[in-house]
């Protein structure tokens, strides 16, 4: 079974994406193609890593009024990847109308629909002091899914940490993707809440993202290796 691990393909355009792949061997593995990306190459590179046979998760997190994400969506929906998402911030409205415009274009195969609860990249500093949320971040993310489900999401973005609490309060089938992925002894860059591929499974997250600890390193196959290892239970590398 291929391993439930999306490779973020942070590059700036289509032919160093591809070439990535091809290079490492990395051949119809789950990609996430996000901003960078799509904003360059656009809905034509969707078809091309279709092409090869790659699940994609399109995230481009949108956020905006009802009646502009509904459009969007619609848009998005007929590329037909696997996911889409957009913040969960935008509401529930918001998100209703996500989940209508994916409907509305697709008969049967409609990409699924995450929400971002919080980005991995904040930390508790950061969501008192910045965006004056004055509760435990975990208490916001578990509210954040809870209007997220509400508002027709398949399941939530967040961090590790938060997956398996969600896991206990819904349904098996309300999925946790979760970005913050690092390899022990990796750098954390801009990210905080953060994980190894091992604390992942044994947090319950459904999916994993992982970029940079595979694409900016010297020999990304051997590190997507380790992480499918990790995950597979062949080895236990703890928290950094
Ligand atoms: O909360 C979020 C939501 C999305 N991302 C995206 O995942 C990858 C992570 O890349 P790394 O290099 O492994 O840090 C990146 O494309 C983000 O846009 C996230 O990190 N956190």
């Amino acid at each position: 079974m291929t391993p439930p691990i999306f490779i973020a393909l942070d590059f700036t355009t289509e032919e160093e994406a591809i070439h990535f792949l091809d290079r490492n061997g990395l051949n119809g593995v789950p990609v996430k193609v996000g901003m960078q990306l799509f904003y360059r190459e656009g809905p034509k590179l969707i078809e091309r890593l279709k092409e090869r046979d790659h699940s994609i998760f399109l995230d481009l997190k949108l956020h905006d009024i009802p009646n502009t994400v509904h459009q969007a969506m619609k848009n998005l929906a007929r590329l037909e990847v696997d996911f889409v998402n957009v913040h969960a911030a935008g509401g529930r409205r918001m998100m209703e109308a996500a989940r209508q415009g994916l409907e509305e274009v697709t008969n049967g195969h409609r990409p699924r629909l995450l929400a971002v609860t919080q980005l991995t990249s904040t930390d508790q500093d950061m969501l008192n002091q910045e965006l004056l949320i004055d509760k435990p971040i975990d208490d916001v993310v578990k509210s954040y899914a809870k209007l997220a489900q509400k508002g027709g999401a398949d399941g939530v973005v967040c961090s590790v940490y938060e997956a398996e609490q969600i896991k206990q309060i819904f349904e098996d089938d309300f999925l946790t993707v979760t970005p913050g992925i690092r390899l022990l002894g990796d750098e954390n860059h801009d990210q905080k809440r953060v994980a190894t591929p091992a604390i992942a499974k044994q947090k319950q997250a459904d999916y994993l993202v992982i970029g940079r600890s595979i694409t900016k390193v010297k020999n990304p196959k051997q590190a997507y290796n380790r992480a499918v290892k990790e995950w597979n239970h062949e080895s236990s590398e703890t928290i950094n």
